[in-house]
């Protein structure tokens, strides 16, 4: 227990960041007339090292000419580990005007790689005459993040969502596997001669899920890779969302509907937890901490549970 209320995450729709490599232009416009909420145009992994100077031409360019409508707008700069990453930010913050919201930072390892991108892009907003701040979102891809993922959550008050990267991450901890995300051949128990697969990025996602709610920031899966395996994908995001997580990457366009799919409640778990609301409202009433709905206990940490669910549909209904 804590006397500390637990701060609430920011409240958006983050249900499907749809990614695209800054050096696909002709990318752009089709990711602005997506359904995703939030779009990251990436000048790190999909993007060649020589192709990075016109790939942050090219985004910001598309920041300030394309309509991009509500969705929150994210740029991947390169990592701390690279020449790249200053030049990234400086360049895009100084060109791209008010409309970007939010840079991500990936194979985030410490709290101190935060701090340094937060101290540039405030020296950037302030002689800029900036009025809007950037936020900012990290990635947990490398073990040196997820042993100090607490840290990390708690490092900068522009900091908003945190989301795993399964391909880096993979290689960070020297997994054998070459798939990104979903189930793994080889993790899997063995009884009676039948096979039982596991989750083995079930750990790392509790791990961000607890760091992220304790620092009132948004928990994210990060990427599917088999964009033609749609039930994969789905298990995938629908384990993320059972555990805490608001939203799933979507590296193809055709995986911006599963996530929204899955991250958005349906309409029944909406209306369960609208009733199990008022089902403790009469049990209130009438001087009781507990009540039966539907044949089972729901009690004030019921009405917790289900004001999740309500929140949820509330900022979805209202974006
Ligand atoms: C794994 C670790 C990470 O860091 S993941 C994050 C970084 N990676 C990325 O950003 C990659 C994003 N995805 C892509 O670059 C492409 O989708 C890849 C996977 C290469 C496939 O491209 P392509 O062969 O063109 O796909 P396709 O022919 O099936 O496309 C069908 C239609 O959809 C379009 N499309 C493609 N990708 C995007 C996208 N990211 N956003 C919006 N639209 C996209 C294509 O242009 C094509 O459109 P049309 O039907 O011809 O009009
Ligand atoms: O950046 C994402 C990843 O999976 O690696
Ligand atoms: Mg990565």
């Amino acid at each position: 227990m804590s006397f500390r209320i637990q701060p609430a995450a920011p409240a958006r729709p983050n249900r499907c960041q749809l990614f695209g490599p800054g050096s696909r232009p002709a990318l752009f416009e089709k990711m602005a007339a997506s359904a995703a909420d939030v779009i990251n145009l990436d000048l790190e992994d999909s993007v060649a090292p020589a192709d990075k100077p016109q790939a942050r031409k090219n985004i910001i360019e598309a920041i300030n000419t394309i309509d991009w409508g509500k969705k929150y707008l994210s740029v991947r700069i390169n990592g701390l580990d690279t020449p790249f990453w200053y030049r990234d930010v400086v360049e895009v913050l100084e060109g791209a005007g008010d409309r970007i919201d939010q840079i991500m930072i990936p194979k985030v390892g410490c709290a101190a790689d935060v701090y340094a991108v937060d101290a540039l892009v405030t020296a950037i907003e302030r002689n800029m005459g900036r009025t809007k701040p950037i936020s900012l979102e990290v990635i947990i891809e490398t073990a040196a993040g997820i042993a100090h993922v607490e840290e990390i959550a708690a490092s900068s008050p522009r900091l908003q969502a945190m989301s795993l990267g399964a391909a880096d991450f993979a290689a960070s901890m020297g997994m054998q596997t070459t798939g990104i995300g979903g189930t793994q051949e080889n993790y899997y128990m063995y009884r009676d001669g039948a096979k039982y697969w596991s989750d083995p990025w079930h750990w790392a996602q509790t791990a961000i899920v607890a760091a992220c709610r304790t620092h009132g920031i948004l928990p994210v899966d990060g990427p599917f890779g088999d964009f033609s395996d749609d039930e994969g994908f789905r298990a995938q995001a629908r384990r993320s969302a059972t555990l805490g997580m608001v939203g799933k990457w979507a590296i193809h366009p055709k995986q911006v509907a599963l996530a929204n799919e899955v991250f958005t409640p349906s309409e029944q778990a909406v209306t369960e937890a609208r009733e199990i609301l008022a089902a403790m409202e009469e049990a209130k009433a009438a001087g009781q901490g507990a009540a039966v709905y539907k044949g089972r206990l729901v009690d004030i940490a019921s009405m917790r549970q289900a004001e999740v669910i309500v929140r949820q549909a509330d900022i979805i209904a209202a974006s």
